[in-house]
């Protein structure tokens, strides 16, 4: 960067905070400001003793010093974070949030920030274990001068991140479309397991193939930060209705079942890979297929986005190889006998029946905005729905299986108890939620979170036609 660089300031020193902090220091930014709470002050000062990144003790201080401000810390926490800090914020200066729901912080940022104050947001569609090169780094231009942008751009230029502009409305849409739905899908699974009281690597079921990221992605969610989660669930103005639709969709497919009303069944999983893949019944696409049609109604945000020239470039169908994914399998690849038993993939045949419901188009949005969780969610549904072979097998299983049969009760109470949760719009309940089941899984979680960074990186390779070295993808 340039001899007169912006002072960067971070208020929040969690996870987020100190990944940016540490990269925006490693990419040659020279005065980065930083706080959390005043109590973790000295705490502060010994954690970064020596690397040119200056604690201070609390938001007004940052403030007041910085060229570029970003609020760090949970959504929840953010409308009082800013109320009391905003009123400090050096004249001039450009302010952002790392909020993974964009309508609070809207918001706040409106009410709370003096006028002489520009307002250029950003949000990082990945966690803070994720490289950032490659990701995307969304860009949200509210309010001050165009040249803001250039710098917030200039600033971020050393995590390669791929610069996404999107306006707060649209944010929201597409985060909602891509993490909400998705999320609610691992986290049933995570309750699912937890109810029936079964570690799924310790089931022939759950340790080969697609199933591999089933679990690992789980895991993964559930070793992160509940705050997280619920923040983008409970505030963002589109989630709720989403999270509902899926839990319809799970219900509506599991009463066809368990009715055994084939040809209803048959219909509805047909019909939804029609709209959603664009690919008519029994037809399977060769490998060299490009990215699957936009054949239907497309969601409005879809739309608006064409108009910006954003989306509607496509992109390549994900095909996930067996092969590398049982190569990151928690538990041991079961006998070929054991591995023939059929899954009704009800957590898959619900979310793309979801998507076509909700008319989301889930390769134009992974093209937009995409996080590494949903790729690999649509991975695993193209990876069912591609062959009519396997998802006749599935559809099959799903009418007279009886080994899944368990498994997908527990699946259907857990997708409406999560939704019921999501209904309430409270924090403390989805807290009390997501804690019961991450603490049955937490002693596989340091172990879950390694192999998920390499699964994810070996996929991510993959996609980009590198050799898969699957080095691990953390920091
Ligand atoms: N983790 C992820 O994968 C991603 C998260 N995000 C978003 O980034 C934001 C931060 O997330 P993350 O870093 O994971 O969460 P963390 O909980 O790790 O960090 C938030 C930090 O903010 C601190 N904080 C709260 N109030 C104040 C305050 N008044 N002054 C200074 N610091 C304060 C918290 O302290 P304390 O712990 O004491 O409350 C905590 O250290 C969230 O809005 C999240 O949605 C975005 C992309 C990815
Ligand atoms: O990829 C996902 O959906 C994740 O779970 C990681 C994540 C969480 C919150 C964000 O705001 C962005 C990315």
């Amino acid at each position: 960067m340039s001899a007169k660089q912006p002072v960067v300031g971070i208020i929040g020193m969690g996870d987020m905070g100190r990944m940016y902090a540490k990269r925006l220091k490693a990419g040659g930014i020279n005065t980065i400001y930083v706080c959390d709470k005043p109590g973790s002050y000295d705490s502060l000062v010994k954690e970064f003793e020596g690397t040119g990144i200056i604690p201070l003790e609390n938001g007004h201080y940052v403030s007041r010093l910085s060229d570029f401000i970003i609020y760090s810390v949970e959504a929840a926490a953010l409308t009082s974070v800013v109320r009391e800090y905003g009123p400090s914020t050096k004249v001039g200066s450009v302010v952002a949030g790392q909020t993974s729901v964009k309508a609070p912080e809207k918001e706040a940022f409106e009410k709370w920030l003096p006028r002489d104050v520009g307002i250029t947001s950003v949000h990082s569609l990945h966690g803070p274990t994720v490289t950032t090169e490659g990701q995307p780094l969304i860009i949200i231009h509210h309010r001050g001068p165009e040249s803001n942008v250039r710098m917030v751009e200039d600033i971020f230029r050393s995590f390669k991140s791929r610069y996404v502009h999107l306006s707060y409305e649209e944010h929201d849409m597409v985060t909602a479309n891509t993490q909400a739905v998705t999320h609610a899908a691992f986290l049933s699974m995570g309750t699912a397991w937890r109810n029936s009281s079964s570690y799924p690597w310790e089931t022939a079921r759950y340790v080969s193939g697609v199933e591999v990221v089933k679990v690992n992605i789980t895991l993964r969610i559930y070793a992160a930060k509940w705050h997280v989660y619920a923040g983008l669930a409970l505030l963002n103005p589109s989630a709720q209705s989403q999270i509902q639709q899926y839990s319809r969709s799970v219900t509506e497919l599991f009463k066809l079942m368990v009715e055994n009303r084939k040809e209803e069944l048959e219909n509805r999983v047909w019909e939804s890979r029609e709209k959603v893949f664009g690919w008519s019944k029994l037809q399977e696409p060769s490998s060299s297929a490009s990215s699957p049609s936009s054949s239907s109604s497309a969601s409005t945000i879809t739309s608006d986005l064409k108009e910006n020239g954003e989306i509607g470039k496509g992109r390549d169908p994900i095909l996930l190889s067996e092969d590398i994914l049982d190569q990151f399998s928690l538990g041991n690849k079961p006998s070929t006998r054991e591995k023939e038993s059929p899954n009704s993939h009800l957590s898959l045949l619900a979310m793309v029946d979801c998507w076509a419901k909700l008319g989301i188009r889930p390769y134009e949005h992974l093209a937009v905005a995409g996080t590494p969780v949903f790729m690999l969610w649509i991975g695993v549904a193209e990876y069912l729905f591609r062959s009519p072979t396997l998802l006749s097998s599935a559809i099959q299983a799903a009418l007279s299986d009886r080994i899944h049969r368990p498994d997908d009760v527990e699946f259907v109470v857990a997708a409406r108890g999560w939704s019921e949760c999501v209904s309430f719009g409270n924090f403390d309940l989805y807290k009390k939620r997501f804690e019961e089941t991450s603490n049955f899984f937490s002693p596989r979680f340091e172990e879950a979170t390694k192999l998920g960074g390499r699964m994810i990186k070996a996929i991510q390779d993959m996609q980009a036609g590198k050799p898969t070295a699957g080095q691990p993808n953390v920091q």
